[in-house]
C-alpha cells in the first residue's frame, strides 16, 4: 500500500481480529516494533463497527470463534478480493472438527519420502449416540484399547481440549459424545510440533504422554482425564533424550507433508502434532492439526512472520 506524501514508501497494513489471549501471546511489543521497522503496521479491527467501513488493509489476520464472525469475514473477503485473508473461513472450518481435521492426512501418499505418515485408527461417536453403545462400536471397528477420547468439535474453549484415555471397556461407558476415539499410539513420551507459516516449517519437541505397557493395561482401569497437554507440556528441545525417540523426522518427509497439507487444506497458518511410533525409525502419526496455533512459542517467529507478510504483499504486485 502506498503512503500519501512525498516519499512513496511501501507500507503493509495488517488488520487483526484476535482473542485477547492470542493478542497477548502473538502481538508482543518487540514483534510489533520489529514489524514497524519493516513497514508493517498492525491495526485492531473494531468488532463494534462494520468491517467494510474499516481499513484499507493489505492483509487480515484473524482467529475468533463463532458463526457470526465467520459470516462477517466471508462477506468482507468477497467484497475485497484484493485483501489477503489469513485464512479463508471455509478452510479453517475443516480443522474445527476432529473428524475432518485428519481426513487430508489419511488421503496423502508420501511414498519415497523417507518415512510413512498416517493417522491413528479413529471412530466418531455422534452427539445422539448413547454411551452404552460405545463398547460395541469399538469392537465392531476392531479398535484396540487404550483409546484417546477427544471432543469432536474444537471451538477454542478449554472444554474442547479436555481429553481422556479410556483403559478399559467399562470406562467407555462414562464418555460423553460427541467425540472422536483414537487408538493410543506409544511414542516414547515425545511429540513433534511442526509449525507452518506459509512456506516456512519449524519443528519443536514437546514432552507428551508416556507409553502405555501391558502392565499399565492390567493395573490401571477407568478414565484418565488430562486437560490441555500441549500447552502445559514443557519444551523437550534442550533435554537429554534417547536419540531413537527424539531424532527429528526426516526433512524431505516434513517438507512434503507441509506442502501437501498446505495445498489440500488451503491454509497458510497451522501446526501439526506428529508422533513417531515407539520402536520404529520412520513410522509417524499425525494426531492433531491446529489453525493459527501459539506461534509465540515458536523460536524466531517474529522474523519468520515479518518475512512471510512481506512476501505476501510482494507476490501480489
Ligand atoms: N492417538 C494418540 N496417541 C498417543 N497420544 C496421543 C494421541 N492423541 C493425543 N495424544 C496426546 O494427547 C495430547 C493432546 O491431544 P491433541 O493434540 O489431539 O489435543 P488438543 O487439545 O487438540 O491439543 P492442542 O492444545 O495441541 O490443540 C497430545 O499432545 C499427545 O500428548
Ligand atoms: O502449543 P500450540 O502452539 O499447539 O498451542 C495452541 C493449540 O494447539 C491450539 O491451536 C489453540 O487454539 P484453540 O484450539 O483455538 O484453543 C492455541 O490457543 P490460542 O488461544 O493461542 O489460539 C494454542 O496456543
Ligand atoms: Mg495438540
Ligand atoms: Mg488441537
Amino acid at each position: 500500500m502506498k503512503l500519501n506524501g512525498e516519499e512513496e514508501e511501501e507500507k503493509v497494513v495488517v488488520g487483526y481480529a484476535l482473542t485477547s489471549k492470542k493478542k497477548k501471546s502473538f502481538l508482543k511489543p518487540n514483534f510489533i516494533a520489529l514489524a514497524r521497522n519493516k513497514g508493517i503496521f498492525f491495526v485492531a479491527i473494531d468488532l463494534n463497527k462494520p468491517m467494510l467501513e474499516q481499513g484499507p488493509f493489505d492483509v487480515v489476520l484473524h482467529k475468533l470463534p463463532g458463526k457470526e464472525w465467520r459470516e462477517i469475514i466471508e462477506d468482507y473477503r468477497h467484497k475485497h478480493p484484493e485483501v489477503t485473508i489469513l485464512d479463508p473461513p471455509d478452510a479453517i472450518q475443516h480443522l474445527l472438527n476432529r473428524q475432518s481435521m485428519l481426513q487430508n492426512v489419511a488421503e496423502l501418499n508420501l511414498s519415497d519420502c523417507h518415512g510413512k505418515v498416517g493417522v491413528p485408527q479413529q471412530l466418531v461417536i455422534t452427539k445422539n449416540a448413547s454411551a452404552s453403545t460405545i463398547p460395541y462400536e469399538v469392537t465392531k471397528a476392531g479398535m484396540k484399547l487404550p483409546l484417546v477420547a477427544k471432543p469432536l468439535v474444537v471451538d477454542g474453549s478449554a472444554k474442547s481440549h479436555e481429553l481422556c484415555i479410556a483403559y478399559d471397556e467399562l470406562s467407555l461407558l462414562k464418555l460423553e459424545p460427541p467425540l472422536v476415539l483414537q487408538e493410543f499410539v506409544n511414542h516414547g513420551g515425545l511429540l513433534f510440533k511442526i509449525y507452518i507459516v506459509g512456506e516456512t516449517i519449524k519443528v519443536v519437541r514437546r514432552f507428551s504422554l508416556p507409553n502405555v505397557g501391558k502392565h499399565e493395561l492390567l493395573d490401571v482401569d477407568g478414565l484418565f482425564r488430562f486437560p490441555r497437554v500441549s500447552c502445559a507440556a514443557a519444551s523437550a528441545d534442550e533435554a537429554d533424550l534417547d536419540p531413537n525417540i527424539a531424532e527429528h523426522p526426516p526433512k524431505p518427509l516434513l517438507e512434503r507433508l507441509a506442502r501437501d497439507l498446505r495445498r489440500r487444506l488451503g491454509l497458510h497458518l497451522f501446526n501439526i502434532d506428529m508422533i513417531r511410533e515407539h520402536g520404529t525409525k520412520d513410522v509417524f502419526y499425525v494426531i492433531d492439526i491446529n489453525y493459527f496455533p501459539g506461534y509465540g512459542k515458536m523460536p524466531e517467529y517474529e522474523q519468520i512472520f515479518i518475512d512471510f507478510l512481506l512476501s505476501l504483499v510482494k507476490n501480489k504486485v
